[in-house]
């Protein structure tokens, strides 16, 4: 028996006598992963290619309105059902992209994560479908494809990574605290919500440097990002300002509250218990400046950033190892 037969005699074992077996076979010759539901949603095509990526077996799968089970964990729908379904208003929220295929209607393209729970691993997959209808123009079935791209969307991720983190510390760098700034700036004047901002900066460190080292001091540098960063809430962002200092954003949170999480800071840095025998307290410490706006349109983000620097300024001045909130006569923010 040759490929071909071999093909032919698998799938007449398969879908015995079921309309469309040419079509059922062409798609289990294709690399593709790819399978077919019917007009109720039931799985009736799932080719070795959709075994391979899926780890599940057609017969598995065959029959049941289950192939979402396959890709996630959590009940969903897969694009095929969502347009069996009639609910193409959903796609958008399901997935990270989609578009039109073609100018036909109900050809789609989509793409996302999936869990992949019985392969093991999250795979980003790219999936487009297509209806088949029937001889009266009524939907029959939908074929969906899927292609692979996790390896291309980790690429971009890393690249996205490195324009946006900064090298040592891991966190955001400068040019994603300007952007992040300004589009706060911009949503908060939106929604009429006040915005936060913190300037950080690590005390004596020039001391620091002096008696360990510059490669001592980076690693200082780490340790006190990753302790300043555990005081982050999912939407407030914490980057390197530049040098030793740090500035953070916190979307929708009042001075009162700004305040808190500066001091939380600050506590947790002297916690770290980083000798710094040149300064005063012998372990290394941060002053944080905090300042809240309520962004107005005659307002420039450049003042919330010019009050906190002023604040930080005065926390220095008092003796370092303190936070330092705005005062009236700091300025408009
Ligand atoms: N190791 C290391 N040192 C850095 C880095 N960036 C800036 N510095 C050092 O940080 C020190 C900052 O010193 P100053 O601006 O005088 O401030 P300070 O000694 O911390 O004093 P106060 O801020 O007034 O408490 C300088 O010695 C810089 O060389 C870095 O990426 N790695």
């Amino acid at each position: 028996m040759n490929n071909s037969q071999k093909a032919q005699h698998l799938m007449d074992v398969t879908y015995p006598g079921q309309a469309g077996g040419d079509t059922f076979r062409l798609l289990e010759l294709l690399a593709i992963p790819a399978f077919v539901l019917d007009a109720r949603g039931h799985a009736i095509a799932w080719n070795r290619a959709c075994e391979r990526l899926t780890g599940v077996p057609r017969y598995e799968v065959l029959g049941s309105a289950n192939a979402w089970s396959c890709f996630h964990r959590d009940p969903r729908p897969t694009l095929a059902d969502l347009l069996i379904q009639e609910r193409m208003d959903e796609v958008g929220a399901l997935y990270d992209a989609h578009a039109q295929l073609c100018d036909e209607p109900g050809h789609l393209s989509a793409e996302g994560w999936c869990d992949m729970p019985y392969a093991g691993r999250r795979r980003y997959l790219a999936v487009d479908v297509s209806p088949i209808c029937d001889e009266h123009g009524h939907l029959a079935a939908v074929v969906e494809t899927l292609r692979d791209m996790t390896d291309e969307k980790q690429a971009q991720i890393s690249l996205e990574q490195l324009a946006t983190r900064d090298g040592l510390t891991g966190l955001a760098n400068r040019r994603c605290f300007d952007d992040t700034l300004h589009a706060e700036w911009q949503r908060a004047l939106r929604q009429q919500q006040p915005l936060s901002l913190l300037m950080v900066d690590v005390d004596n460190f020039k001391q620091y440097n002096d008696a360990y080292g510059h490669v001592g001091g980076d690693e200082c540098l780490r340790r006190v990002a990753g302790a300043v960063a555990k005081e982050m809430r999912a939407n407030d962002l914490v980057a390197r300002y530049g040098g030793e200092e740090f500035a953070v954003i916190l979307p929708n949170q009042s001075l009162k509250g700004a305040a808190i999480v500066a001091e939380r800071m600050r506590c947790r840095v002297e916690q770290l218990h980083l000798p710094n025998l040149g300064a005063a307290k012998q372990f290394v410490t941060i002053s944080v400046g905090a300042a809240t706006a309520l962004p107005a349109p005659e307002y420039e983000p450049s003042q919330l950033l010019a009050t906190a620097d002023a604040a930080l300024y005065r926390a220095k001045h008092m003796g370092r190892n303190r936070i330092s909130l705005t005062r009236e006569s700091d300025g408009a923010a």
